[in-house]
Order: structure tokens, then C-alpha cells, then sequence
């Protein structure tokens, strides 16, 4: 019998690391058997890549900004996410609703009880029981002190509308992922992403070899650690 799909999400402030991981992970996995969808948030299938390029572009309010974030989110669920679950694929997706309670929430300070509303209405979908709704079953979050990801950033690519934000905005953003994390610890892995990137991938591989999703460590390549 084929294994059931996974839906892994990764988080983290601008600059924390996880465009520098997930394609290891992804040959990591495939290594091993799997196989992997590797999408992204907002984004992910070409409406919900123009909505992308708005949100990251345009000036407009915060409660447009999470109806365009969510609009895409539900594009990307029933396009890509759902019918790869069906089939068995391991999901990685960069960033889903943990980044909208933090970004939309913490950062611009949006009511977080409209966000719960959405989220329950954009993640409703056909499941096991009649009122699922999905979420990740693990999200690993690369933990940054704010301060740390903007020396990483500077001058590494030309900001969009989050990137150009003061840094107290990420403070608020982060404080944002502590809460998501302590509301549902079960779903969290908590990588403390100040670390250099080999031991931040080690503490990656770390979390998928407990949870028996990867059979050994291994480098990023594929190989052995
Ligand atoms: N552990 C690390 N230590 C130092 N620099 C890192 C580390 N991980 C990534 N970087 C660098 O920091 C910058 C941001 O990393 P990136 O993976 O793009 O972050 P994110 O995708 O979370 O925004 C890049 O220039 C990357 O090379
Ligand atoms: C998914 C999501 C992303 N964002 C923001 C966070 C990021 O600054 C930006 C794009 O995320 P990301 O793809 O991580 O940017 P990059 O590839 O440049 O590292 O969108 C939100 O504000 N809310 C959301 O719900």
C-alpha cells in the first residue's frame, strides 16, 4: 500500500533560513522513496502567483492584503495541495496560515478572530470528518532573533513590501510564530535557526528521523550525513 501523503509547512521571519533548506530536503526525501511536491506560499498555481505579485507589490489595506493571501490559499489547496495529499506526496510548502497569523496578525496588527474565521472557511475540505479543515502536520519553524536575519538580508536581494519593514515589525512577526507555536506545540519543530547551516540542517533531518519520515541523517545532497 502507498504511504499516506504529509503536509509540511516551514516558517520563519524574512531572512531565517528556509530557501537555503528545503530543496535538500526535498532530494533527501525523494532518495528515500518519496515523492515531492515542493510549492509555496502565497503562490503556488498561476492565480495564486498573480495574487503573489500584488500582494508583494502593491500598496493596499491590511483586510485586502489577507483576503488576497487567503484567495490564494484556496486556489492552491484544491489546485495542488489536496490532489497531491491524495496521491501520496510528501508536501513541503514554504510558508501557509501560520505566516498570515503572524505577518497579517502580528506584523500589521489584523484581528486574529477574522483570520481564525477565514482559515476555517479557506481550509475546509473534503476529509474524514464532515467539517475538516486541513492543517499541517508538521511545521518546522526557523526561529531568528529579527536583529540576526536583517545583517543576513542586507544587501542578499532587493526587498519587497514585508522585507522593506522596520525591524520592529519583525519583532512583531516573530512574537506572532511564538504564539501560533504555543497554541498547537504538537505541530511545531522548533529549529533555532541562528545556527550555522549545518547544524540547522541537522536539527531539520533531526526532526524528520524522530517523527520516521527520513530512515538516517542525511547531507544535504541526498548522501549521508
Ligand atoms: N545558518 C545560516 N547562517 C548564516 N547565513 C545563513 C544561514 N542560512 C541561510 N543563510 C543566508 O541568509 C540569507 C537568507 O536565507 P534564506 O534561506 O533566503 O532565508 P528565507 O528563505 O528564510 O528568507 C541568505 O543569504 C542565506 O545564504
Ligand atoms: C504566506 C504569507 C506570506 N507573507 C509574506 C512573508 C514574506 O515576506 C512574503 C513572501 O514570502 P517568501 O516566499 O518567504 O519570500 P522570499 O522568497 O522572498 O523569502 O510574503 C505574508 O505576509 N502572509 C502570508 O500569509
Amino acid at each position: 500500500m502507498s504511504k499516506p501523503g504529509l503536509f509540511i509547512t516551514f516558517e520563519g521571519i524574512d531572512g531565517a533560513g528556509k530557501s537555503t533548506h528545503i530543496e535538500g530536503l526535498a532530494t533527501a526525501l525523494r532518495a528515500q522513496g518519496r515523492t515531492v511536491t515542493l510549492t509555496r506560499e502565497p503562490g503556488g498555481t498561476p492565480l495564486a502567483e498573480k495574487l503573489r505579485a500584488l500582494v508583494l507589490n502593491d500598496a493596499m489595506d491590511a483586510l485586502t492584503e489577507a483576503l488576497l493571501i487567503f484567495a490564494a490559499r484556496r486556489d492552491h489547496l484544491q489546485q495542488v495541495i489536496e490532489p497531491a495529499l491524495a496521491r501520496g506526496d510528501v508536501v513541503l510548502c514554504d510558508r501557509f496560515t501560520d505566516a498570515t497569523f503572524a505577518y497579517q496578525g502580528g506584523g500589521r496588527g489584523f484581528d486574529f478572530a477574522v483570520l481564525s474565521k477565514l482559515e476555517q472557511w479557506v481550509q475546509a475540505v473534503p476529509g474524514p470528518q464532515p467539517d475538516f479543515v486541513r492543517q499541517p502536520d508538521l511545521t518546522v519553524w526557523f526561529d531568528l532573533a529579527p536583529e540576526i536575519a536583517a545583517q543576513r538580508l542586507a544587501g542578499a536581494r532587493l526587498p519587497d513590501r514585508f522585507e522593506a519593514q522596520p525591524i520592529e515589525f519583525f519583532r512583531r512577526v516573530a512574537e506572532g510564530y511564538g504564539q501560533r507555536a504555543a497554541q498547537a506545540p504538537q505541530r511545531f519543530a522548533r529549529i533555532d535557526a541562528a545556527q550555522d547551516r549545518h547544524k540547522v540542517w541537522q536539527q531539520l533531518t533531526s526532526a524528520f528521523v524522530r517523527r520516521g519520515w527520513l530512515a538516517i541523517m542525511v547531507a544535504p545532497n541526498g548522501g549521508p550525513a
